[in-house]
C-alpha cells in the first residue's frame, strides 16, 4: 500500500461511518443484547447434580431448586460436594437467594365487585345438579362423618321425587384436590351440570391444612384479576364445622371457629349462594343429631333447586336481607382491618402500566386507576406474630405428654424407645446395633420439630401433631433444645433404675448419651438451626442419624454431614407416594425426586440412606421395580427395608389401616431378594447385607463401598467420625489437584459386620437374653413377632 493511500484511510473510514452509523449502531446493540441474554439465562441455571441423571423409566430430568423451596429470605450455600468420585474444589460453593417476595408490579383495572344474581341459573327441564362433598380431617372424624354423609345423600338423591335432576354425589378430601379446580371457578365441563358444594370441617387453634384451605380462599376473593363471587356459577353451598365444646366451649372461645370464617369466604365468593345456615356440632355430644338437621335442610334446598325455585327466598341464610348486609360489613371490616379502603381506591396515576389483556375484563365501565405495585402488599393479611408450635395449654401437648413424649421448648420432643429400656434390661438393641453398632442404650431418639410436612397413613403422630408447609412458629435455640432434650432423657433413664432386670453397667453406661436418632416424629430439618444443633452434638461427641421426608429439598441442600442421612422412601411413583405419605405440597413429586438428586450429590461426603417402610397393600405389590429405579437415580451406600409398625390408632384406622396391612417378617424379606435381583438386573453392586429379624427390618448395601476383603463392613467407626469432623485427622476426599477437601463415609467404616447379623443369621446379638413373648416361642419365630415390635 502508498503511502497516500494510507494518508486517506482515516478519511475514508469516516466516510463509511457516516454512510452506514445506523446499522452499524443496530448491530452493536443487538450483539450486546444478545451476549447479556446468554449471560443471564446460563447465570439462572443451578444446577444441583453435575452428575449425569442414569437411564430409567422414571423420570430422570435433574430438578433444580426452584425459589419457592427456599425458606424466606434465606440464603443457602450449598455443600462442596464430590460427585461421582471425581473431585470438585471445596471452595465452590453456589448461593442460592429465595427471590423475595415483593410487591407485585403489575398493572391494570380493577374489575369492580360485582353482584353476582341472587338465583341461581338452573334450568330444571335440561340442567342437572352435582352435589359434590368436600372435607379436610386430621385425625378421621370429619372424614368419617363425610364419608357417611355422602352415602345418605347418594341414596336420597338416587330416591327422591327429583332424582332425574341429580348426579351421583362425589366426594372430595380438600388435602388431595387441587383447590383452582374448584374454588378459582366451578368445574367446567359439561354447561348443563350445575354444581352445588357441601363442606365439612373441623376446627384447630394450631396451625394445620386447613389454613391453607382459608388462605385459598381469602387470596381468590382479594384477588384484583379475579371477579370477587368467581363461585358465583355454584348453585349454592353449605359448610358443617365439627368441633370440641370441652376445650372451646363457646363461639367466642373458637368453637368450630374455622368452619364460621370458610361459611363467610364462600358467602363473599358465591355471591350469597348460601342454600342453608352454617351447622356446627360438637363431636363429643351432639354432632349426629345436629349433622342429621342440618342435612335434612340441606336437602329441601337441594328440592328447591331441582325444581327451579333458586335459593328460595324464605330460606334463611342466603334471602336474609339482614344478613346480607351484615356480610357487606363484614368485607368493609375486613378490608379495613387490612388497610384497604372497601370502596374503589383512587390511587396515583400509573404510569408505565402493562396490559393484563384477557384478564381484565373489557367490560367494567369506567375503570378505576389503581396503583397495582401496592396493591397486594396491602390487601394480604398484615404478617401475625409467630405463635408456639404446641403451646403447654394445647390437647396436642397433653396428647403427646400422656404418649411419654417430653416436649422441650414449644417444638422440640424426646421420648425414650423401646429398645433403649430393652437394653438396659439386656434383652437386645434395635437393627442399629446388628447394622452399625450402635447400642440402644446408648441411643437418644429426638427431634427439634413436632410438625410434619407429611400425613404419613403410618405416622405415630396420631394424626393430632401440627402441620404445615413452612415453618411459621417461635423459634427455639438450639442451645435450649440440646439441654432439653439431654436432660429430659437422662431424668426417663434414671426412673428405669428400679425397674427389675436392668443391668448395673449398662445403666451406668447409658448416662452418657453417644447417639443421636433424630427421627422420632416430624420432621427435622423443618427447624430453621438444624445444622448448629447438630453441630453441637458433634461437638459433644454424639454421632446423628437424621431421616428426612424428602420433601424439602432446600434444606436437605443446605444440611451440614451427619454421621448418617436417611431419606425415606415411602412409595416407587407418585401415585403411591400421594396416597401413602399425604403430602401437604402440591409439587410434592418434584421435591421427593430433587431430594434424590441432593441425595445422589452428597453420597461421598457421608453414608446415605434409603428407608423404606413397607405397607401391605400400599407400597409393596409390583413396586420392586420401581423402588429399584429410584435406587438406581440416587445411589444410596444402603437401602434400609422395613416392615411398617402398626401404631393402633384411629388415624390410622381412617386411613384404611389395620393389622392386615403389616407384613410379615417373610413377606419383608421376599420382597428384600426381589429388589436385590432388579438391582443386579441393572448392574448396581447392591447386595443383602444384614438383617434384624426381631424387627422386621433387612439391610442391603453398596458392595464397592462397604465391604473389606468380600465381607460386609456395614458398621460405623464412631470414634474416626468425631475425628474427621474436629480435623484431628486428614479425609481422603480430594479434588482434581489431588487436594484433600474433606472426608468420605469409607474414611469412617467400622468393623466387619458380626456374623450374627449377617443375611440369613436373625441379626439378635448372642449375648442378650432373647425373651418371648406369652404365647410365643423359638417355633413361631419373628414372622409373627414382628408384627408387634417398633423400631
Ligand atoms: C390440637 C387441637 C386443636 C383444636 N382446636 C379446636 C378449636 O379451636 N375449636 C374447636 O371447636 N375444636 C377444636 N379442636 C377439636 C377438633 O376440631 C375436633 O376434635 C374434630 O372432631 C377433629 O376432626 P378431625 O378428626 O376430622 O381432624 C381441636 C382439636 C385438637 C386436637
Ligand atoms: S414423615 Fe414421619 S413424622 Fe411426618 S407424617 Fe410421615 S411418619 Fe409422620
Amino acid at each position: 500500500m502508498s503511502l497516500d493511500r494510507f494518508l486517506v484511510l482515516p478519511d475514508e473510514l469516516l466516510l463509511i461511518w457516516h454512510d452506514h452509523r445506523v446499522p452499524l449502531l443496530l448491530s452493536a446493540v443487538s450483539l450486546a443484547v444478545l451476549v447479556h441474554l446468554a449471560i443471564y439465562f446460563r447465570s439462572r441455571r443451578h444446577k444441583i447434580s453435575a452428575s449425569p441423571a442414569p437411564s430409567s423409566p422414571i423420570e430422570k430430568k435433574e430438578i433444580e431448586l426452584r425459589p419457592e423451596w427456599l425458606p424466606e429470605n434465606t440464603t443457602i450455600v450449598t455443600p462442596a460436594v464430590n460427585v461421582d468420585n471425581r473431585a470438585e474444589d471445596s471452595v465452590v460453593s453456589v448461593p442460592v437467594v429465595k427471590a423475595k417476595k415483593g410487591p407485585k408490579t403489575v398493572k391494570g383495572k380493577k374489575v369492580p365487585k360485582k353482584r353476582a344474581p341472587a338465583a341461581a341459573n338452573f334450568n330444571h327441564k335440561t340442567d342437572k345438579i352435582q352435589p359434590l362433598v368436600f372435607f379436610q380431617s386430621l385425625s378421621g372424624t370429619t372424614e368419617r362423618y363425610a364419608t357417611q354423609l355422602t352415602k345418605v345423600f347418594t341414596e336420597w338423591t338416587a330416591g327422591c321425587d327429583q332424582s332425574i335432576s341429580f348426579l351421583e354425589p362425589q366426594i372430595h378430601d380438600l388435602s388431595y384436590i387441587e383447590f383452582d379446580d374448584f374454588f378459582l371457578s366451578p368445574p367446567k365441563n359439561d354447561s348443563s351440570v350445575k354444581y352445588f358444594y357441601i363442606i365439612l370441617l373441623p376446627t384447630y387453634n394450631i396451625d394445620t391444612v386447613l389454613d391453607n384451605f382459608i388462605e385459598n380462599l381469602q387470596e381468590t376473593h382479594n384477588d384484583f384479576r379475579i371477579d370477587t363471587a368467581p363461585l358465583s356459577g355454584l348453585l349454592g353451598y353449605s359448610v358443617f364445622g365439627l368441633g370440641d365444646k370441652e376445650g372451646w366451649p363457646t363461639e367466642e372461645e373458637g368453637f368450630c371457629s374455622q368452619a364460621r370464617e370458610v361459611d363467610k369466604w364462600m358467602a363473599r365468593l358465591t355471591a350469597r349462594k348460601r342454600a342453608y345456615p352454617l351447622g356446627i356440632g360438637d363431636v363429643k355430644s351432639d354432632v349426629d343429631t345436629r349433622l342429621g338437621e342440618w342435612r335434612v335442610g340441606v336437602q329441601e334446598a337441594l328440592v328447591e333447586l331441582a325444581e327451579g325455585r333458586g335459593l328460595g327466598e324464605g330460606v334463611p341464610g342466603s334471602g336474609d336481607p339482614a344478613e346480607s348486609d351484615e356480610e357487606d360489613e363484614d368485607v368493609a371490616e375486613d378490608s379495613e382491618s387490612e388497610g384497604v379502603s372497601p370502596k374503589p381506591r383512587k390511587a396515583a396515576r400509573v404510569d408505565d402500566v402493562e396490559d393484563l389483556g384477557g384478564m381484565v375484563k373489557s367490560d367494567s365501565a369506567d375503570p378505576i386507576p389503581v396503583d397495582f405495585t401496592t396493591y397486594k402488599s396491602r390487601v394480604s393479611k398484615p404478617v401475625s406474630a409467630p405463635k408456639e408450635m404446641v403451646p403447654v395449654s394445647s390437647p396436642t401437648h397433653a396428647a403427646l405428654t400422656k404418649q411419654g413424649y417430653s416436649i422441650i421448648g414449644s417444638h422440640s420432643g424426646v421420648k425414650i424407645c423401646r429398645w433403649t429400656k430393652s437394653a438396659l434390661r439386656g434383652r437386645g438393641s434395635c437393627y442399629k446395633y446388628s447394622f452399625y453398632g450402635i447400642q440402644s442404650h446408648l441411643c437418644m431418639e429426638a427431634t427439634p420439630s413436632l410438625s410434619c410436612s407429611n400425613k404419613c397413613v403410618f405416622c405415630w403422630r396420631h394424626g393430632t401433631n401440627p402441620v404445615g408447609t413452612t415453618w411459621r412458629w417461635i423459634t427455639d435455640a438450639p442451645e435450649l433444645i440440646y439441654d432439653g432434650i439431654t436432660t429430659a432423657h437422662y431424668k426417663k433413664i434414671k426412673m428405669m433404675k428400679g425397674v427389675p432386670g436392668v443391668r448395673a453397667e449398662r445403666f451406668a453406661e447409658a448416662m452418657r448419651i453417644r447417639h443421636c436418632a433424630l427421627s422420632l416424629v416430624g420432621e427435622p430439618i423443618f427447624y430453621p438451626h438444624i445444622n448448629e444443633l447438630l453441630a453441637i452434638m458433634h461437638k459433644n461427641r454424639i454421632s446423628t442419624f437424621l431421616v428426612c421426608n424428602a420433601q424439602h429439598p432446600a434444606q436437605l441442600a443446605s444440611l451440614i454431614p451427619v454421621t448418617q442421612l436417611y431419606v425415606s422412601i415411602d412409595a416407587s411413583n407418585k401415585d403411591s407416594l400421594r396416597k401413602i405419605d399425604r403430602p401437604l405440597h402440591r409439587d410434592f413429586w418434584e421435591r421427593f425426586c430433587a431430594c434424590l438428586d441432593i441425595l445422589k450429590q452428597r453420597r461421598f461426603e457421608q453414608r446415605t440412606v434409603f428407608r423404606l417402610t413397607l405397607v401391605k397393600g400400599f407400597n409393596m405389590a409390583e413396586e420392586a421395580r420401581g423402588y429399584a429405579d429410584l435406587v438406581e437415580r440416587a445411589l444410596p451406600g444402603f437401602v434400609e427395608v422395613k416392615g411398617v409398625t402398626y401404631c393402633g390408632t384411629s388415624a390410622a384406622g381412617s386411613a384404611g389401616l389395620t393389622m392386615q396391612n403389616v407384613p410379615f417378617y417373610e413377606e419383608v424379606a421376599a420382597f428384600v431378594t426381589l429388589l436385590a435381583e432388579e438391582l443386579a438386573k441393572r448392574n448396581l453392586s447392591y447386595g443383602i447385607a444384614a438383617e434384624h429379624a426381631h424387627s422386621c427390618c433387612v439391610l442391603l448395601a453398596d458392595s464397592t463401598r462397604f465391604q473389606k476383603d468380600g465381607k460386609w463392613a456395614t458398621r460405623i467407626d464412631f470414634e474416626r467420625f468425631y475425628e474427621l469432623n474436629e480435623g484431628l485427622v486428614e479425609g481422603t476426599r480430594t479434588d482434581a489437584d489431588g487436594k484433600v477437601v474433606g472426608w468420605r463415609p469409607e474414611d469412617y467404616v467400622g468393623q466387619e459386620t458380626p456374623e450374627w447379623a449377617l443375611w440369613g443369621n436373625g441379626g439378635f446379638d448372642p449375648r442378650d437374653v432373647r425373651v418371648w413373648r406369652k404365647g410365643k416361642g423359638p417355633k413361631e419365630q419373628a414372622g409373627k413377632d414382628a408384627k408387634v415390635v417398633e423400631m
